[in-house]
């Protein structure tokens, strides 16, 4: 059953799917929610997870680090190799995959960072997802289906995935979460992991928090994306509202875009705070409208909700390529090759998917923000409306 909203059945039909997971909320490293002998049957188990990263852009390279460190710190639930699958693509003449399995760095996504020497880049996606048991998903969203596609019917039958994708599976006709898109797909448990994180100062490690979002009924699994991921530097903190991490994630990068373009109008940081508070709200609205209960308003003060809102407004890319829009007058693809350098983004994009989404359901005047993001980049509507409409 997937939690696709459509105008036949809207959000009672989702909260009841994801209330049906048995609520699993694991604070930090303290696990209040713990008892002995799922402990004791985590550390008896034989088998251990192989890990595999779909994904290798900006994001998925820091990510492939940190994974690559933690499978080796905890070497009695983790296969010690990490496989990596990369879009392939020549740099400096070279193919990728040859650079990082030799370089042992991602030279075009994520220069002078070391990925770790157990980590193997392979362009073959079968290859790379065959007998592992735990996926790891981060591209960006619009290749998501694709990929999906081509692993369908080659998964293990009891592989785990955590989606780090900030998107929405998202048109006219419904809205679903990547999770459960890909869980649909691949028949598969899938959590979302989405916090404040901008990747190269991840990369850096400068500290900051994340959060996943796990409704697994298998409160082990919790744990186990918790020790894939949590380092001193990336503090994570679980959830069971994978709804509302994955939402957050998805909207919040619309919100960078508005703010983006008040930047390169030259207005201040009191507009930039309007339009982050009108945002949170919207983001709220939009949760609360077509996803009911299933998304908790706890989870816009975790680091998927507010932090993450802040860091994409001040230091992300979206707002830096609204921003350029402006003060350039070039379309936002030309300004995405000129400034990303194969990079994607995220928050043009899903304006115009959530557009689509709230005209076919006569909304748009319920979401000013969002609305007006979209007016602006797609419609031509003069910039200075991102205050004046909202
Ligand atoms: N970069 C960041 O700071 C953060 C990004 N995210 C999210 O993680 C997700 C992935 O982002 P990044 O790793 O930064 O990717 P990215 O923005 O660096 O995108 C480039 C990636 O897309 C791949 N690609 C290009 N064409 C493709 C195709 N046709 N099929 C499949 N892959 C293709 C490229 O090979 C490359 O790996 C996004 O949803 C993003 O919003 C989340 C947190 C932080
Ligand atoms: O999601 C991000 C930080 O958490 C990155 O945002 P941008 O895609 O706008 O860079």
């Amino acid at each position: 059953m997937i939690a696709r909203i459509s105008m036949h059945y809207k959000y009672p039909v989702v909260s009841a799917f994801l209330r049906s997971f048995v609520p699993v909320i694991h604070h930090n490293k303290n696990y209040p929610f713990y008892n002995l002998q799922q402990k004791n049957m985590l550390s008896t188990s034989t088998s251990k997870e192989r890990v595999c990263l779909i994904g290798s852009g900006n994001w998925g390279s820091v990510v492939c680090k940190i994974i690559g460190q933690n499978v080796l710190k905890h070497s009695n639930q983790f296969e010690p190799e990490v496989r990596l699958w990369v879009f392939e693509e020549m740099f400096k003449g070279e193919k990728l995959t040859t650079l990082i399995n030799r370089e042992h760095e991602n030279p075009k996504y994520l220069p002078g960072h070391k990925l770790g020497t157990n980590i193997r880049a392979t362009p073959d996606l079968l290859e790379a997802c065959q007998d592992a048991t735990v996926l790891v998903f981060v591209l960006p969203h619009q290749f998501v289906r694709g990929v999906c596609d081509k692993m369908m019917g080659h998964i293990a039958p009891h592989a785990k995935a955590i989606s780090l994708i900030k998107g929405l599976e998202i048109n006219a006709q419904g809205v679903t979460l990547f999770s459960e898109e890909i869980s649909r797909r691949l028949g598969i448990n899938v959590a979302s992991l989405s916090g404040a994180n901008i990747a190269n100062e991840v990369a850096e490690e400068k500290f900051c928090e994340t959060t996943i979002g796990s409704r697994s009924p298998d409160i082990r699994d919790g744990e186990m994306f918790f020790n894939l991921f949590n380092t001193p530097y990336f503090r994570v903190n679980v959830i069971s509202d994978s709804a509302g991490v994955e939402l957050c994630g998805a909207l919040k990068n619309v919100v960078a875009v508005g703010a983006g373009l008040s930047d390169g109008l030259g207005y201040g940081s009191n507009t930039k705070a309007a339009i982050v508070r009108r945002g949170l709200l919207e983001m709220r609205k939009f949760g609360q409208t077509f996803f009911g209960d299933a998304v908790q308003t706890d989870t816009f003060f975790e680091s998927c909700g507010v932090a993450d809102l802040l860091t994409t407004c001040m230091g992300g890319r979206n707002r830096k390529v609204a921003e350029a829009f402006i003060k350039t007058g070039k379309p936002i693809d030309v300004l995405e090759k000129e400034l990303l350098n194969g990079q994607k983004l995220q928050g043009t994009l899903t304006a115009k998917e959530v557009n689509e989404f709230l005209t076919a359901r006569d909304m748009v005047n319920d979401f000013p923000l969002f609305t007006t993001v979209y007016r602006i980049i797609y419609q031509g509507l003069e910039p200075e409306a991102i205050v004046r409409d909202i």
